[in-house]
């Protein structure tokens, strides 16, 4: 899917919400744990009573990969199930990969060839061969890590080397890169202090947003400067949404959560449009 694309259905829908499916088996509702597929089955249920209210899913693979081929195949059943059923979703496959050269052309076959996944996410330590394998792909997005949610995003990312914090550096370097047309950024909902800063370097570029819920990052200060003329911005929220209910009427209760934020969200587009 084009930037154009996942723009003109964040207008349709009103919503740059992303719901991320990291299933844990130890939080899902006891009935799911009977079906085959437990992990599928959660998700096909999340999906369908939440795809109207979102533009976008986020399996994060550790949960998928930390039950061996099982869960490898339940994230295949899943992205399959959302190409097919919900073409207009963008997906994002949250694996966090990169390396060197050959090595992550492999990875970004198996995201956007093998699995066909819209986009995946990459970490920039290793430097420009180890992400350009990944812009290669045309009509495939690399969202990059910028500034992370976490508390450790502080040890490296905002550090000043020669002058300039690092995920600045990171930023300014990566727009030099072949096909840079194809990135977006990470930055961390949890630091909505460093959005303007971060526009006037990435103005026209997409950012994946997570921290909002469970981690306790708030909609309106991402929506402050990270917003830009086109939206420009997914907001994801995992646990906030997926685990509202551990009961029957769990796809129900996360629709109710995902309506919440969505209607949030519908009210910065418009005043964003009246701007
Ligand atoms: O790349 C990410 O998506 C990511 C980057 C980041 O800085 N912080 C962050 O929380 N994430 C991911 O976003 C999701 C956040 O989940 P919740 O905190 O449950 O909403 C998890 O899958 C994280 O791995």
């Amino acid at each position: 899917m084009t930037t154009e694309q996942l723009t003109e259905q964040i207008k349709k829908k009103k919503s740059f919400l992303c719901i991320g499916l990291d299933v844990d088996l130890n939080k899902i509702p006891q009935h799911v744990l009977d079906e085959e597929d437990p992990i599928f089955s959660f998700n096909k249920a999340i999906i369908d009573a939440t795809h109207h209210l979102c533009v976008a899913y986020k399996p994060n693979t550790a949960f998928y990969e930390a039950y061996g081929i099982k869960g490898w195949k339940s994230l295949e059943k899943t992205i399959k199930y959302l190409n097919e059923k919900y073409p207009e979703i963008y997906t994002i496959a949250d694996a966090k990969r990169g390396d060197i050269g050959n090595t992550s052309s492999m990875y970004a076959k198996a995201f956007f060839e093998d699995l066909g996944f819209d986009s995946v996410t990459v970490a920039p330590y290793m430097g420009k061969d180890s992400v350009e394998p990944f812009l290669a792909f045309e009509h495939k997005h690399t969202i990059m890590l910028a500034l992370t949610s976490n508390e450790g995003a502080f040890d490296f990312q905002t550090k000043t080397i020669e002058g300039k914090e690092l995920y600045k550096q990171v930023l300014e370097t990566s727009k030099t890169w072949k096909n840079s047309k194809n990135l977006m950024y990470v930055v961390g909902a949890t630091k909505a202090e460093y959005f303007a800063d971060i526009r006037n370097i990435v103005p026209d570029s997409f950012l994946l947003v997570p921290g909002v819920g469970a981690q306790g990052g708030n909609l309106q200060d991402v929506c402050k400067y990270g917003l830009n003329k086109h939206v420009g911005l997914l907001i994801n929220s995992s646990r906030g949404i997926i685990y509202a209910s551990n009961q029957t009427d769990f796809a129900q209760a996360a629709a109710n959560k995902a309506k919440e934020l969505q209607q949030e969200i519908e009210v910065i587009l418009n005043s964003h449009s009246e701007e």
